[in-house]
């Protein structure tokens, strides 16, 4: 027999297995596809942008790791990208930052236009990919001191208010383009690293200068703002001025889409808990999946409990046209092109484990207070053959089955990432 119908057979055989619990597995496949994940751009060089200036990475993100082929420009991190794209099924988005503009010569962040972002919003047309973006408060000697929208010194703050701005206008450009809304999240890193003598008066000013990047109305057809909020970083370990309750509050005061990053709680916090909560009150939700390891590490996303229970509380809860899902890692210790593909491929697996669940079944055992059955059920759902229609659906999507993506990923390192042996930036 020949993999194709083996795979083939198995997945007749799933099928039936799904059938006889009440699951129609065609029927997941049909939503799983409809499904596109918000891929971030940072995982592919180490969050460093293409700015010409040489300021480090910083207000608390942190890459470790020095595996070759780090891309250094937009065209290398365009191929690798597409490299990644062919090998995950489906679909799916690509979520850039404000730093990955094309610039010639040094153009400063309230300066930046839509021009710095043609190259990428042609490539997104003719790949057919849609964009996100996000306006970069980091990694720039006006946010060295720890503060940008919220600092003291009005100056600094007006310069980060032009940025916010300046990206809510590429981010409609780029969504009137692509035809569906551009999802806009501005993550802001400001904080103290010892506790602070007033709490309140920087959350006072953030508010004030989001609401004035805020001003302008901007259709929703284009554009989606979103706001992250964190519970410390390295430098801010006592206070961040954007924490959990300021931006639920602020997403709810202006309807706005919240952005829940999962390693941005305690370490035993979790956000899969946290989404049929505040989707009661804010009109959308946008997820960071990432994965701590005992901090906000940006860890590859992996099978793990809390991705599957994310996903799972997404379709129980009938949420997949209010949840956008993007991805935040970045991890320097290994294939980055793979790190992508890994983790892109984990969260769709989970939520294809998700979408074969018999949801119905459950809630009604759990309806009925027959906890006995749910528990029985839920664990007994482990052992079905998720693994055969995950790999009918990668057959399908015309995408390698199995670790034989893996094969793909090395060639490309011997091809073309060895050759970048200059880490400098090559523009
Ligand atoms: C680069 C990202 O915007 C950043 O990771 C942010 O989303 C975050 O999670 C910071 O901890
Ligand atoms: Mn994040």
């Amino acid at each position: 027999m020949t993999k194709v119908e083996q795979i083939e057979k198995a997945f007749a055989l799933a099928k039936e297995r799904y059938a006889s619990i009440g699951v129609d597995v065609d029927r997941a496949i049909q939503s799983l596809r409809q499904v596109a994940i918000s891929v971030h751009c940072w995982q592919g060089d180490d969050v460093a942008g293409f700015e010409a200036t040489d300021v480090a990475l910083g207000s608390g993100l942190a890459v470790t790791g020095n595996y070759p082929g780090r891309a250094r420009n937009a065209d290398e991190l365009r191929s690798d990208l597409q490299l990644a794209y062919s090998l995950i099924p489906g679909r799916h988005r690509l979520n850039l930052h404000a730093l990955y503009g094309e610039f010639s010569g040094q153009v400063d962040r309230d300066e930046i236009d839509v021009t710095h972002f043609q190259g990428w919003i042609d490539w997104a047309r003719s790949e057919e990919v849609k964009l996100d973006f996000n306006p970069s408060y980091f990694s720039h000697e006006k946010a060295d001191d720890g503060f940008t929208l919220s600092h003291s010194d009005s100056g600094v703050r007006q310069f980060w208010i032009d940025h916010g701005i300046a990206c809510r206008k590429i981010a409609a450009a780029m969504g009137g383009a692509q035809g569906t809304p551009c999802v806009n999240n501005f993550w802001v890193p400001d904080g103290y690293k010892d506790s602070p003598a007033c709490r309140k008066a920087p959350r006072e000013r953030l508010a004030a200068s989001l609401d004035e990047i805020f001003d302008e109305v901007i259709d929703t057809d284009k554009l989606l703002d979103a706001v992250e909020c964190k519970l410390f970083g390295i430098g801010s370990e006592s206070y961040v001025v954007g924490s959990h309750e300021f931006y639920l509050g602020y997403a709810i005061s202006r309807n706005k889409t919240l952005c829940l990053d999962a390693g941005h709680f305690h370490p035993t916090e979790v956000i899969s808990d946290k989404i049929s909560s505040v989707l009661m009150y804010v009109p959308e939700l946008l997820l960071h999946v990432s994965r701590g390891v005992r901090w906000d590490s940006d860890h590859v996303v992996t099978f793990s409990d809390e991705l599957q229970a994310i996903m799972q509380e997404i379709v129980r809860g009938q949420y997949l046209d209010r949840v956008h899902i993007g991805l935040d890692f970045f991890d320097a210790s290994i294939n980055r092109v793979a790190a992508w593909v890994i983790g892109t491929r984990n969260a769709l697996k989970a939520l294809l484990a998700a979408l074969l669940e018999p949801t119905e079944t459950l809630q009604r055992a759990e309806r009925e207070g027959d906890y006995t059955t749910r528990l029985a059920l839920m664990e007994e759902q482990k052992m079905m053959p998720l693994g055969a229609v995950w790999d009918q659906f990668c057959l399908m999507s015309d995408v390698p089955v199995g670790a034989d993506w893996l094969q793909n990923v090395r060639q490309y390192e011997s091809d073309v990432l060895s050759q970048r042996n200059d880490q400098s930036a090559v523009v």
